[in-house]
């Protein structure tokens, strides 16, 4: 046998292959390249437009949202201040006052008591999936559009499934912490193959079909179940309920949104049309499974075990967490029981991942306070114009975010009716409604005038010139 390589040229032929270079690394769609063609090249050398000139934007940044996010933001010359952790309710609402946009993750709480306090506020960017820590209906009611990075995470979550899978199977977490612990114990009852097995997948959605294919591979059968019908990959099946694909598992997965639907979608009845010694992972959120029932079901032995990646509180930092914390409920029971492996909310956390919602989040959001554009956003309508030439003189753009209610364009296109409307769009989603229009021929003094009379407007929400 040939003798081992030394370290120092080990970890050289990982930079070569990229593997520890987030520039070089293969990302999920959308691609780097994508991103090159579309990101702030249009934005930065598109006219400058205000009242907000960009050095006077301020953006706060919690949750050590991705570094590509802050290059971003500094090329456009944002006030950006960046924090690793979130913040409790009070040092949060006293930080959002004068701020015009927010990024975070999964964990700061951005509730309707907190957002009354962000007189400013004109865009909430969560640089992850989920949506549900955001007051997503107070936030467009406001005027307040929430963007998110709806798939650019999926493969990893998707990724992780697959190994706590084969991990569950093997008793892998055990096995690792016996030795670690001293404990040789070589044994191979209960542990199986993955081969030939049942995954059952509750939500198809991008990380639930990104799985189907992934288990697949492996030469699982895949079971899914969700509210809509959607198409099948590979050879997987759509079952028609929730119990149907309980009894037909050996492994159950979930991968739905946090709603009132999914809220405790597993609990003692579901735990009980499982196949006896199946196992159960959760990396959607943590209140979609009733941990109490859960625990109850590994203890008496009906779940061979579990993996939990998220739980219903989470720490607002890393660091030692207490015993019994509140933060981490139930976790002093989950830690004594045989086959669960717990994760600290890691199934999209990723260089890959991270690196690519930085740039997505970064580039939508800059996009809405840089032109007004609302393409990707979750609770608002989606509006766009080509951006202003620099060549343009006398123009304004208008935001006029209002009330979906009728008279509306009728009013605004009599105060714009004096100017030329170079162009106009305009859409509306539940309540809320939103126009953008270029008009020229405007000087400084229509401008004010302009702002004046659309703000006066019964059914304005919040007007923004950008000029
Ligand atoms: N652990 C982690 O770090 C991460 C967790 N997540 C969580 O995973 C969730 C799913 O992510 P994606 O697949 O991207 O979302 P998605 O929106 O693409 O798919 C969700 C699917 O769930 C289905 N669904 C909704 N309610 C349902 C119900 N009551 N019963 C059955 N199906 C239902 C939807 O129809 C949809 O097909 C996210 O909402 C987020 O909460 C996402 C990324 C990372
Ligand atoms: O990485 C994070 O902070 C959150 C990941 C997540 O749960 C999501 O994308 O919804």
């Amino acid at each position: 046998m040939s003798s081992p390589q030394p370290i120092s040229q080990l970890s050289k032929a990982f930079e070569k292959t990229g593997l520890n270079s987030p520039k070089n690394t293969v990302s999920t769609s959308p691609t780097t390249s994508y991103f090159d063609q579309y990101r702030p090249s249009g934005v930065k050398q598109g006219k400058t437009l205000k009242p907000f000139s960009a050095g006077d934007l301020k953006i706060l940044l919690l949750e050590n949202v991705n570094q590509t996010a802050l290059d971003i933001f500094a090329q456009q010359g944002y006030q950006v201040e960046f924090l690793k952790t979130s913040l409790p309710e009070d040092e949060l609402i006293e930080k959002i006052k004068d701020v015009h946009a927010i990024g975070i993750r999964s964990k700061t709480r951005l509730t309707e008591n907190v957002l009354k306090h962000a007189k400013n506020l004109v865009a909430i960017g969560c640089f992850c999936i989920g949506t549900n820590q955001v007051d997503l209906e107070y936030a467009a009611k406001n005027g307040i559009a929430v963007f998110n990075s709806p798939f650019s995470n999926s493969r990893s979550v998707a990724e992780l499934t697959i190994a706590e899978i084969i991990s569950l199977s093997r008793e892998l977490g055990d096995r690792n912490m016996e030795l670690h612990n001293g404990t040789w114990n070589k044994k191979s009852a209960r542990c199986w193959e993955v081969r030939g097995k049942t995954l059952g997948i509750v939500g198809y959605g991008h990380i639930g079909s990104q799985l189907s294919v992934l288990a697949e591979a492996l030469g699982m059968n895949v079971l899914y179940y969700d509210v809509l019908m959607i198409m099948s990959l590979g050879n997987s099946k759509q079952v028609s309920s929730l119990q149907e694909l309980l009894n037909n598992s050996d492994f159950v997965t979930l991968h739905v949104p946090e709603t009132s639907d999914t809220k405790q979608m597993i609990s003692t009845p579901q735990l009980a049309e499982m196949r006896d010694g199946a196992y159960l992972i959760n990396n959607s959120r943590g209140t979609v499974v009733d941990l109490p029932a859960l625990i109850e079901a590994l203890k008496i032995g009906k779940l061979a075990g579990a993996c939990i990646d998220v739980f219903p509180k989470e720490p607002r930092a890393n660091g030692p967490y207490f015993n019994g914390d509140d933060l981490l409920p139930f976790i002093d029971d989950l830690k004594t029981l045989k086959n669960v492996i717990l994760t600290p909310h890691i199934g999209g956390s990723t260089e890959e991942a991270q690196s690519a919602i930085g740039i997505e989040v970064g580039t939508v959001l800059t996009k809405y306070l840089n032109e007004g554009a609302s393409i990707g956003a979750v609770n608002f309508p989606e509006v766009a114009l080509r951006a202003l030439d620099l060549d343009q003189e006398n123009v304004c753009r208008i935001l006029y975010i209002h009330q979906n209610v009728p008279g509306v364009l009728k009013t605004v296109n009599q105060i714009l009716s004096e100017y030329n409307i170079e162009k106009q769009f305009s859409d509306s989603r539940g309540d809320i409604a939103y126009l953008m229009a270029d008009v020229s021929g405007v000087n400084h003094d229509d401008i004010k005038n302009l702002s004046a009379e659309l703000e006066a407007t019964p059914f304005n929400v919040s007007t923004r010139l950008l000029y």
